[in-house]
């Protein structure tokens, strides 16, 4: 079927369903109007579209970490563990649910079993099926969200929505380019389509699915009208499934004004493309991940590093900010490693939340830069699209126009180049094939050449590279020793 963003109809959708459900043993088991009486009968503390919206309305930016293990019981024992130092929860599923490859995630699960412990990345919860699922929603008593990386999502949608999970992240761009290889965009764009059907089915239905669209992308420099494109596009094509409440969400880059300005115009621009595109009664909400790049092996530095991030997201305004652990640089974290995190934030939350980060006239400058910026690539993605958004993402990846920087997937041009200004902020090296306006090239370039000036070195891929590792190394901006 040619890609086009237009609504899943009914009939489309059930054919498709067919071939879902039958892919895992575990999918026989969901029943939607039976997932739907089970959604309704959820108290609205443990509906995510409800918290969000009254921390929306409150000023209050929310906690949230990332969790999974290979265990239910264990999954259950973390996430109660967690849920007092946090406002809503997560599971992180495992990379092989990711992949689709359920027969791996069942070995390691007996792995697990055998050795007592977690030998997964995350929570299997395709292999753990509907009842398993509803347990962990059962033993909670916050709303608990699908996190995850998965570019055929699917079943997995079916499972935990009809579960009780309350909240879906990813999307068809988002859970694709920085987590896969090779799988067509179309492909799942497509897959994408499906999972929004089906949010917008349940919608239907009056249960309110939240939507989150991955935000920060590679994690690495991405600047933020790279990130802001893509989740703008990805809200869209949510909305065209009749998805209502949408969280886009943005990384932590490191330059407080910047990120401060990443995510006022993420909540302006997301508006102005939604009502221009005709959407009005939607909910929508920003997420800002603490940095997503590499962290200091030191744990004392990585709380530093958490609770810049946390500050950053309450000046901002974020509804929510995710929290990062003191073991990002080993690994999976240990329950009390995920729980430190979330304490370093909630004091920083505390002591930041009553103060307000002035307008400015740098701050006013970034944000009309991101605005203008999105506003170019976002028009020439239309326009390949021939007013198809969907059409135009595809077409717009394969002409390097959507570029995410130190993205693995062979789709994407990886073309743009970022770095850091003498400030820190995140600026173009080398536009690639995104189409930006002279004056605003100008603009980075003139960045670019303050550092290279103060550092006495000309700009390079080298700076690029120091940049990448600085944060590790205790600093913001990659300077040479
Ligand atoms: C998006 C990638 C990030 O998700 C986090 N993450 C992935 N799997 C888990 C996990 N199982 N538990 C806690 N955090 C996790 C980790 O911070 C990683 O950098």
């Amino acid at each position: 079927m040619q890609l086009r963003n237009k609504k899943l109809d009914m009939d489309t959708f059930l054919s498709e369903r067919t071939e879902v459900v039958a892919s895992w043993v575990t999918g026989k088991d969901v029943d939607f109007e039976e997932g739907v009486r089970y959604q309704h009968s959820l108290p609205e503390s443990k509906r995510f579209s409800s918290v969000l919206a009254a921390a929306d309305r409150e000023g209050r930016t929310l906690r949230q970490p990332r969790a999974g293990v290979a265990l239910v019981d264990e999954h259950i024992k973390l996430l109660q563990f967690l849920e007092d130092a946090c406002d809503l929860l997560p599971s992180t599923i495992d990379a092989y649910t990711r992949l689709n490859h359920y027969e791996k995630a069942a070995e390691g699960i007996a792995r697990s079993t055998a050795a007592g412990t977690s030998l997964l990345n995350g929570f299997p919860a395709v292999n753990h099926g509907l009842k398993e699922c509803r347990r962990v929603v059962e033993s909670l008593t916050k709303p608990v969200q699908v996190r995850h990386g998965t570019p055929d999502a699917r079943l997995l949608a079916e499972i935990t929505l009809a579960a009780g999970f309350t909240a879906y992240e990813g999307g068809g761009i988002s859970y694709n380019i920085p987590y896969a290889k090779k799988v067509p965009l179309e492909r799942s764009l497509r897959h994408w389509q499906y999972c929004d059907r089906l949010v917008g089915f349940y919608e239907e239905r009056g249960v309110r699915i939240n939507r989150e669209p991955f935000g920060p992308l590679s994690g690495t420099l991405v600047p933020p009208f790279v990130s802001h494109c893509v989740a703008i596009i990805e809200g869209l094509l949510a909305l065209e499934q009749g998805c209502k409440c949408i969280t886009l969400g943005y990384g932590q880059a490191g330059n407080l004004v910047q990120d401060i300005a990443a995510i006022r115009s993420l909540r302006e621009l997301a508006n102005e493309y939604f009502q221009a595109a005709g959407f009005t009664d939607y909910q929508l909400s920003t997420v800002f991940h603490q940095w997503m790049g590499g962290f200091p092996e030191n744990e004392a530095m990585a709380f530093s590093v958490i609770c810049s991030g946390a500050a950053a997201a309450a000046l901002a305004g974020a509804t929510k900010v995710i929290v990062k652990t003191p073991h990002e640089a080993s690994g999976v974290p240990t329950k009390e490693a995920n729980k430190q995190g979330l304490e370093a934030t909630t004091q920083t939350l505390n002591m930041v939340r009553e103060q307000i980060f002035p307008m400015s006239p740098t701050l006013d400058q970034e944000i009309e830069l991101i605005k203008r910026e999105v506003r170019c690539v976002l028009a020439k993605v239309f326009e390949l699209g021939e007013g198809d958004v969907a059409i135009g993402t595809v077409r717009a990846v394969a002409a390097g126009v959507l570029d995410v920087p130190f993205a693995p997937a062979t789709c994407n041009a990886g073309k743009l180049l970022p770095v850091r200004d003498n400030v820190g902020a995140v600026r173009i090296f080398d536009a690639g094939r995104v189409p930006l306006p002279d004056d605003v090239l100008t603009f980075h370039r003139d960045r670019v050449a303050e550092r290279a000036k103060a550092e006495k070195r000309e700009a390079s891929s080298q700076m690029v590279v120091d940049d990448i590792y600085a944060i590790s190394k205790s600093r913001l901006i990659g300077r040479p020793r």
